[in-house]
């Protein structure tokens, strides 16, 4: 299938005509080619996610590799990847190449799998990490998120053994000791509340011990979820240094501050938890000026049960899918180059996905893109998202940007808003 976008504008430049052929991004239009009215639409590179949860294997009640590749692509993303905290935890060659062929079964979004760090998440012993990455699946980020690989001297070993492939170990910033217990950020509104903190310096210590960790043994470390002020602080300085760490912040931490606990509603229980006015300026600010890399989803969907129940019973985590760009332009506004280095060519990178976050003004680079309106607001209606689960933070909010179309080399998964499977 061949497309013509007519008239559209390629990251907020004067409208062109761009050709999708064979796959590629072409200069010569194609006989017969379907052609697209593109006026007023932005295209920009396919979005890639460094940190989705997609629940399958184990909790496909909450999500399936298919209904999360589905809300990806009409988030407009090209390429995710896929959290090992499943059941049974993605620890071996078998469990991720079971979720990658998922992934291609349902052929909408590319899904990477990410291998666990330690067997079972339980931060014991280290996974095969070498069998996973030598797999199929071709496993290049490792991480046990939801949990921290809390011991230091695991830690360094499995940046070390990571180098040999250049793989990278994604961590969830935590410091155990400090969170026993915690409900919520510890601050002013959880002393008021009644609700026991998780503290700053619990996420700030870890990152601080692991770029020291990075730098003493050259390896690749990356950062999920960055949500306080001190830990820009410490990536800042470590990138001044020139550790190799990467890091990445969520929409909702770019948006949303710990007051949201104050109805009790569970819809706004996360990890790390929503922080405060001054750790989202602070984000904000680290996000443009690159000492955070990269826009990551940390789509965390929930069964009905495990979140409408009383605030401490229930689980955290939040959808991101199919709200991300609309949250990133309602922060950023249209700043067109910003947003596709911070939500592709970044993520790309990190995840060593070629193919994804390309130049789409050039010739031959694969069409992996997507088309925004950004003239469209829309109202977030939880009923209509594609996400099996309902946990978006978002429900009845007014947000800019809607995803027009999304195609996946040179095939559209998503025409006119809507799935196209
Ligand atoms: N972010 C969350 O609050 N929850 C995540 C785990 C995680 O990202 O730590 C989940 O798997 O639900
Ligand atoms: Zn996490
Ligand atoms: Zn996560």
């Amino acid at each position: 299938m061949a497309y013509l976008l007519k008239g559209v504008s390629i990251l907020g430049a004067a409208p062109t005509d761009l050709h999708i052929v064979d796959g590629v991004v072409s200069d010569t239009p194609e006989e017969g080619a379907e052609v697209i009215d593109a006026t007023g639409l932005v295209a920009l590179p396919g979005l890639v996610d460094v940190h989705t949860h997609l629940r399958e294997p184990g909790r496909e009640d909450a999500e399936t590799v298919e209904t999360g590749s589905r809300a990806a692509a009409l988030g407009g993303y090209t390429a995710v990847c896929a959290m090992a905290n499943t059941s049974p935890v993605a620890d071996t060659a078998g469990v991720v190449e079971q979720v990658w062929r998922l992934g291609r079964e349902a052929g909408l979004v590319d899904v990477q799998p990410i291998g666990a760090v330690t067997v079972g998440l339980a931060g014991k012993q280290m996974a095969e990490l070498g069998a996973m990455a030598t797999s199929a699946a071709n496993v290049r980020i490792f991480s046990d998120d939801g949990f921290c690989v809390a011991d230091p001297k695991l830690m360094r070993r499995a940046l070390e053994y990571v180098k040999a492939f250049d793989g990278v170990i994604a961590q969830h910033a935590e410091e155990p000791r400090l969170t026993e217990g915690a409900q919520m950020h510890e601050g002013e509104v959880s002393t008021r509340l009644g609700l026991t903190g998780w503290p700053a310096v619990a996420e700030e210590a870890i990152i601080a011990r692991d770029v020291l960790l990075a730098e003493h043994v050259g390896s690749r470390l990356h950062v999920c979820h960055v949500s306080t002020a001190g830990s820009v602080e410490v990536l800042r300085q470590a990138k001044a240094r020139g550790v190799r760490v990467t890091a990445e912040v969520t929409p909702h931490h770019l948006l949303l501050t710990d007051e949201r606990a104050e109805g009790y509603d569970p819809v706004f229980k996360v990890n790390p938890p929503l922080r405060t006015r001054d750790d989202v300026e602070a984000l904000r600010q680290a996000l443009r000026d690159g000492v955070i890399d990269v826009v990551a989803t940390d789509h965390a969907p929930h069964a009905v049960q495990d979140k409408e129940c009383e605030w401490s019973y229930a689980r955290p985590g939040m959808l991101g899918l199919e709200t991300a760009l609309s949250i990133v332009l309602s922060v950023y506004g249209p700043q067109w180059d910003l947003i596709a280095d911070r939500m592709s060519t970044a993520p790309a990178r990190i995840a060593g996905l070629t193919g994804h976050g390309g130049d789409l003004t050039k010739a031959g680079t694969p069409a992996n893109l997507t088309l925004v309106d950004p003239s469209v607001q829309r109202v977030v209606d939880p009923a209509e998202l594609a996400s099996r689960s309902r946990n978006t933070p978002y429900a009845g909010m007014t947000l800019p940007g809607r995803i027009v179309a999304t195609f996946l080399r040179g095939e559209a998964t998503v025409l006119d808003g809507k799935a196209v499977k």
